[in-house]
């Protein structure tokens, strides 16, 4: 697997607590990787850290090819675009001439203020000054900043923070086609797991500062798939006549959870159980949600 960024125990302490540790990120080349975590969780620590805007307590990182050194960091920057935490902008300058600073500071043709200006759709407002900008907006111009010169990396910390619902969904839409339109791979922080699960093909869910779960989305919903479970009389006994007949099964608060298996199966098992005498309450089909295994994961509750 060829991934864009790589670390290595990153890990970032202020005084004697750990805001991100020992975090090996894996993010595949592209790909829309999903950066989810509550509040708090370390998520804009951590990507700082990728970008080398601070300073790692420890742990290394590998973005694009190369380990990022003090060196090569100007030369990585160039071929990443970001937007972490509100940017900033010269209020009394239009949209189109921030972007214009950019552009030359990057050293890139001037065609491409009007691409990425289509592209965030903001093209009729690129003559307004910034500081009469919504916020919807002033994020859409973020993100055009990131856009400019088309980097093959773009992280962005928690994008969609304070945009109406429109907003938001345009702005999903948008992070989502980047991949496939423009070849870019995106890390993407959210403490929303419904975002993630709209947006993402792969997931890294942060919590108290350690990565808990980092895969493809699709293997967290695989975690989300349906189960039989089965509530007897007596189900000490129905353990027993379980294990006795080499039958595998989980044991989710007292009920007894078996895979989904084929209909016989299911009442072969049923039989089983009754002809020992134990009486069956319910056979049910239960499909966790995401929530729930997030929940499962973290021991909290996330927004959804
Ligand atoms: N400069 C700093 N000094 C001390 N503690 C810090 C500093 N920066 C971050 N922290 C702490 O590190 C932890 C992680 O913060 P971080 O901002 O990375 O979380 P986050 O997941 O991005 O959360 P949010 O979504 O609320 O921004 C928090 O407990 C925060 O208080």
């Amino acid at each position: 697997m060829n991934y864009i960024i790589e670390t290595k125990m990153l890990s970032k302490q202020y005084g004697n607590k750990y805001s991100v540790k020992q975090l090996d990120l894996r993010v595949p080349v592209g790909s829309v990787y999903g950066f989810l975590g509550p509040n708090g969780a370390g998520k804009t620590t951590s990507m700082k850290m990728v970008l080398g805007l601070i300073k790692p307590t420890e742990g290394n990182v590998r973005i694009l090819g190369k380990q990022l050194c003090e060196k090569n960091r100007i030369t990585i920057l160039k071929n990443t675009g970001s937007l972490i935490e509100s940017p900033s902008y010269y209020g009394h300058l239009t949209g189109g001439e921030n972007l214009e600073i950019v552009r030359i500071l990057k050293n890139v043709s001037k065609s491409e203020i009007g691409n990425v200006l289509k592209i965030v759709r903001l093209e009729e407002e690129q003559h307004k000054k910034v500081k009469n900008y919504s916020l919807g907006m002033k994020q859409r111009l973020g993100l055009a900043v990131a856009l400019i010169g088309r980097p093959k990396l773009l992280l962005l910390d928690e994008p969609t923070n304070g945009l109406d619902p429109a907003g938001i969904q345009e702005m999903r839409e948008l992070i989502k086609s980047l991949p496939q339109k423009y070849g870019m791979t995106v890390m993407v922080s959210s403490h929303l797991l419904s975002e993630v699960d709209q947006m993402a093909t792969n997931v890294g869910i942060i919590d108290n500062g350690e990565l808990i779960f980092q895969d493809n989305l699709s293997l967290l919903h695989q975690q989300a798939s349906k189960k039989i479970h089965i509530r007897t009389l007596d189900q000490v006994k129905a353990f027993e006549v379980l294990n006795q007949n080499a039958i595998k099964y989980k044991v989710e608060q007292e009920n007894i959870v078996l895979p989904i298996l084929a209909e016989i199966e299911v009442a072969n098992i049923v039989s089983l159980l009754v002809e020992n005498g134990i009486g069956i309450t319910r056979v049910i089909e239960k499909q966790k949600s995401l929530e729930e295994i997030f929940i499962s994961l973290t021991g909290k509750q996330v927004s959804l």
